[in-house]
């Protein structure tokens, strides 16, 4: 009778948006290790002492609207800014060239589960990129779209004039922290990119439109292997100066660890403040979400990722994608930090562009989630 009393009160604070105090309060030690017993999905650690110190938010973690408090985690936002980087990311470097429709299809999925910037496109050179040749439908076919920004990638005066008149209403422009892999790129040195994209940025100032700077290869370049951290705050800096609102900060290839990526942060924001900086890891080696983890707790809130970790430079030979956002928004969840992204339509929207790819879901996510599905199917 008590257990069935017991149970009861559980669901309904698991069914409503209970914190862990509200749980800690209603359950004594007893209580939370018999509940652990019961329910594999409430997971209340207590210490030595017999006191509940810790709440797992495994599996119905988007119940929680909390920031985690203990010591480790105390620095972590209570907010994420989730770039979706993927209908211009992922695709320039898919092989085959995919419809525009499907680009569209995707966008207005990605929007659908609660992304707020999801980049677009390039207005880039056709024949360096061919993928995002379309770039003028693609903007055409999302102009009436609400609820998300929509920034496209300019790398010149050219490409910026014609993304404004395509109707963009935010621009990024992409520098990079190693001379070689700038000239191979967008085929010219640093300094050159720079007064190239001083041009861009006044022109948008003109017509108050924002501008987002990337920094390619903050960590290793495929070319001249490791990249100086003073390299990197030189470059974000300058873009800073030049007047752009936000940096992204690129580990283009996806050789950082939290051992490479710390210092590179810490140069980086001794010259750039820390709210207009943002970072976008792909996962060439496994190390993204650590090191995005790692990025938040030194006060970084802005992330940068690809629905289903779709991606990778065509310039950059051997990238692999960039993290997935769905690993991405299944992390912050756990964290109790709020993205404001409905994780079952992400999925849908990396199930609908891996189905046009033909190749299974690759977030881990999405891997977790089907092999759960077809156990349970058993
Ligand atoms: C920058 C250029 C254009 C220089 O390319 P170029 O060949 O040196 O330029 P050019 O000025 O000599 O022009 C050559 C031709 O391109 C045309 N052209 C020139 N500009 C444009 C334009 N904007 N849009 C359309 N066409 C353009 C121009 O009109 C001309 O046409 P032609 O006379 O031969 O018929 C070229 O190198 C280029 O387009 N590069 C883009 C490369 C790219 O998109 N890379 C991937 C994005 S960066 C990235 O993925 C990293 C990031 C951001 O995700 C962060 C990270 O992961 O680290």
């Amino acid at each position: 009778m008590i257990a069935a009393r017991r149970l009861d009160k559980i669901s309904r604070l698991m069914g409503s948006r209970a914190t862990p105090s509200a749980f800690l309060k209603a359950f004594n030690k007893e209580s939370l290790l018999w509940t652990e017993s019961l329910n594999p999905k409430v997971r209340l650690l207590g210490n030595d002492d017999g006191d509940a110190v810790r709440f797992s938010t495994y599996h119905y973690s988007s119940n929680c609207n909390h920031s985690p408090t203990n010591k480790v985690l105390r620095n972590l936002p209570a907010h994420v800014k989730i770039v979706e980087v993927g209908p211009r990311d992922g695709l320039q470097n898919e092989k085959e060239i995919v419809p525009t429709s499907t680009k569209v299809q995707l966008i207005k999925m990605l929007v659908s589960s609660g992304l707020t910037v999801v980049e677009a496109t390039s207005f880039v050179s056709p024949k360096w990129v061919p993928q995002l040749a379309d770039a003028k439908d693609v903007m055409d076919a999302i102009r009436n779209i609400q609820g998300a920004r929509f920034p496209v990638l300019t790398p010149n005066l050219k490409g910026f004039e014609a993304a404004v008149s395509a109707g963009a209403n935010e621009v990024a422009i992409f520098a990079s922290a190693s001379e070689s892999f700038s000239k191979s790129n967008i085929n010219c040195s640093i300094e050159d990119s720079l007064a190239r994209f001083r041009d861009v940025v006044s022109a948008a100032r003109e017509i108050s439109l924002p501008v987002r700077g990337y920094v390619s290869c903050v960590v290793g370049c495929p070319v001249e292997g490791i990249v100086p951290p003073s390299k990197v705050a030189y470059v974000a800096k300058q873009l800073f100066d030049m007047g752009c609102s936000e940096i992204s900060l690129g580990d283009t290839i996806g050789v950082g660890t939290p051992g490479t990526v710390i210092p590179m942060l810490e140069n980086v924001m001794n010259v750039v403040p820390i709210d207009n900086l943002a970072v976008h890891f792909h996962d060439t080696y496994g190390q993204a979400l650590s090191n995005i983890l790692t990025s938040l707790q030194m006060g970084i809130s802005t992330v940068d990722s690809s629905v289903s970790g779709l991606g990778g430079c065509p310039y950059a030979k051997g990238a692999s994608g960039n993290v997935a956002t769905e690993d991405v928004v299944y992390m912050l969840n756990g964290l109790g930090i709020e993205t404001n992204v409905d994780l079952e339509k992400l999925l849908l929207a990396g199930d609908f562009i891996c189905k046009h790819l033909r190749r299974p879901p690759s977030s881990k996510t999405a891997v977790a989630l089907s092999s759960k599905k077809a156990n349970s199917k058993l």
